[in-house]
């Protein structure tokens, strides 16, 4: 990242965004447009699917470690994307599920009936030769501070993993903005940000996607954000590290 830009792999230069920028452009995509949480949630879920997808050996279980806000929403309509692919999932949520509210309470009611296992953070005592993926949806550009218990257990245990982890938009106790590790944070294999990469990405390990939300340029227009469309035939980007 030079200066407040990223450059994807064919060359193209793209803006990144501080956490308030971006919760700007999610608040101007609800207001301004009509877009619903639920709409770009689903995006962001199904690219991650396709990531998960992509990083697991054939017959590897996936286990998906989700907050309670808009990151772990986009972890769980992931589970139901691999789930609808027969592939084994397992969610892990911070707090009992009763405790979600809006969308992530949605995602996880359709899990529930779809018969896909919830289990809470509690529950989680992997074994240590767990090869499974593990999709990190636990806070994204949320993240207010030092991580709190359990999310901070449930980020080491996820480093102890041996299986591919793979981070929601930023690895969660990551600061979006600054990059900096507020207590700990997960060390991922690949990052899928969500509509423009984050400044604190720049120093992140492991490779670095960029997908598709569908936000439209005049959102970024309306918020003087330099915006040309990165995505073309396919519905991510990689970033140059
Ligand atoms: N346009 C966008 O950028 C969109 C973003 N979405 C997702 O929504 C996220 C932002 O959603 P939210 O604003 O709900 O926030 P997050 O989901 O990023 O974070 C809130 C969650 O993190 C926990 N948390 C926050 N600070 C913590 C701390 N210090 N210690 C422990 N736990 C902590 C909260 O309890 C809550 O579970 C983005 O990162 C992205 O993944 C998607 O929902 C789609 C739209
Ligand atoms: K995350």
């Amino acid at each position: 990242m030079t200066g407040n830009t990223f450059r994807t792999t064919t060359g193209r230069e793209i803006s990144a965004v501080t956490a308030d920028e971006m919760r700007d452009v999610d608040r101007i995509a609800v207001t301004e447009v009509g877009l619903r949480l639920l709409q770009m949630m689903e995006n962001a879920g199904r690219i991650l699917a396709w990531h998960v997808r992509d990083v697991r050996t054939e017959g590897t279980a996936v286990v998906v470690v989700a907050g309670t806000g808009g990151n772990g929403g986009g972890g769980m309509a992931c589970a139901r994307h691999l789930a609808n692919r027969a592939i084994p999932v397992e969610v892990v949520v911070d707090r009992s599920p009763e405790d979600l509210t809006g969308a992530a309470a949605t995602q996880h009611r359709i899990l529930d009936r779809m018969g896909v296992p919830v289990i809470t953070e509690r529950e989680w005592v992997p074994q240590s030769d767990d090869e499974r993926v593990v999709v990190d949806s636990l806070v994204g550009y949320g993240l207010d501070g030092e991580v709190r218990s359990p999310v901070s257990q449930l980020i080491e245990r996820t480093n102890e993993r041996s299986g591919p982890v793979v981070s929601l938009d930023v690895p969660s106790g990551r600061d979006a903005t600054t990059g900096d590790v507020l207590g700990t944070a997960v060390t991922p294999d690949r990052t899928v940000t969500l509509a423009l990469p984050k400044t604190g990405l720049e120093s992140v390990p492991g490779t670095l996607y960029l997908a598709d939300i569908s936000i439209p340029q005049m959102v970024y227009e309306r918020l003087g954000i330099e915006y040309d469309r990165p995505f073309g035939h396919s519905d991510w980007v990689e970033l140059e590290r």
